[in-house]
């Protein structure tokens, strides 16, 4: 019988949502840094095996009190991810403190579809801690499945991964054998600058802005290599951050520009010529068209 379904991650910012898509996808779908709220759209990481297919979504992390609307759409999301799973996946950081008052406890209490709880970085906590914090968890929410693992060593992942193919349904392959997510390289490549700004800029400035992918052309070089040259804009909500993502005599920009090519020649497999222009959007995470354009839908 060939099983197939829809698993959706979903926990606080940093649990380890993407740690834990990326060590079951086996490959680097999403960023994975230590700044929170680093992942803002849902991502589908696609897993194919012999006779199963599961397609996984790694939601944004939950906001408790959204400032922008950017954060209010981030949270829509979660509320879908609600809508269409055969299979949730609840993270819990296990060095965290969790009360009876997290917005996701509250949504999870009266879920109706399987429901594994899965605790993550038990590489990083006691036995008696994750034991404490689970007799806690098990007062607000009722889990099918319990699960004990370190996304990051690969800990309890392939126990966890049969478990959720046995939770499957029958149902057909919904995508080709080698087909691992259904983002396009204009997606990742817009991620890489993204991530490359976390490494590089401090405070601020990683979560007001925004990258717009304005072109992106197969070439190829004089001796005939292939070619990605990449046009990309850095959208800056407010006037005093474009000097700081320029820096002096533009030797930030140009750090940005030169790292952020690396990893996505390292990512394409080919060679890429990337231009990075910065542009002042004013207050783009409280406006609709701005974020429509962003591609943050309704
Ligand atoms: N010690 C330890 N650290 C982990 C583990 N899994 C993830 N981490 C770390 O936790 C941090 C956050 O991981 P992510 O996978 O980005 O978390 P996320 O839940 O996707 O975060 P958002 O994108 O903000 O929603 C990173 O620094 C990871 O290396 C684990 O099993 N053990």
């Amino acid at each position: 019988m060939y099983r197939s379904g829809f698993v959706n991650i979903i926990g606080r910012p940093n649990a380890g949502k993407s740690t834990l898509m990326n060590a079951l996808v086996g490959e680097r779908m999403s960023i994975i840094t230590a700044k929170p709220q680093t992942t803002r759209h849902r991502i589908f990481g696609i897993l194919t095996g012999e006779d199963f297919q599961i397609v996984f979504s790694d939601t944004p992390g939950a906001i408790q009190e959204p400032h922008y609307r950017m954060q209010e759409m981030m949270n829509r999301y979660i509320n879908t991810s609600f809508e269409d799973a055969d299979v949730m996946l609840y993270l819990v950081d296990a060095q965290e403190e969790y009360n009876e008052d997290d917005m996701l406890i509250g949504k999870l209490r009266h879920f109706k579809f399987p429901l594994y709880l899965v605790f993550n970085k038990i590489d990083a906590v006691s036995t008696e801690r994750l034991q404490e914090t689970e007799a806690q968890l098990r007062r607000w929410i009722k889990p099918e499945k319990v699960f004990q693992i370190s996304a990051l060593e690969g800990t309890g992942v392939p126990d966890l991964l049969a478990a959720i193919v046995a939770e499957l349904p029958e149902g057909p392959q919904y995508y080709p054998d080698d087909q691992l997510t259904d983002r396009n390289e204009r997606f990742f490549v817009s991620e890489i600058i993204r991530e490359q700004i976390l490494e590089q800029y401090h405070q601020e400035i990683p979560y007001s802005v925004e990258i717009e992918i304005e072109s992106f052309e197969e070439t190829e070089t004089k001796d005939g290599a292939e070619l990605a040259r990449i046009s990309a804009i850095i959208y800056v909500s407010r006037k005093t951050q474009k000097p700081i993502i320029i820096g002096k005599g533009g030797a930030a920009i140009k750090e940005l520009g030169s790292k952020a090519r690396e990893r996505m020649e390292d990512f394409l497999q080919r060679k890429v010529f990337l231009e990075l222009h910065v542009k002042i959007r004013e207050d783009w995470r409280d406006d609709d068209s701005a974020l429509k354009q962003f591609g943050y839908e309704r």
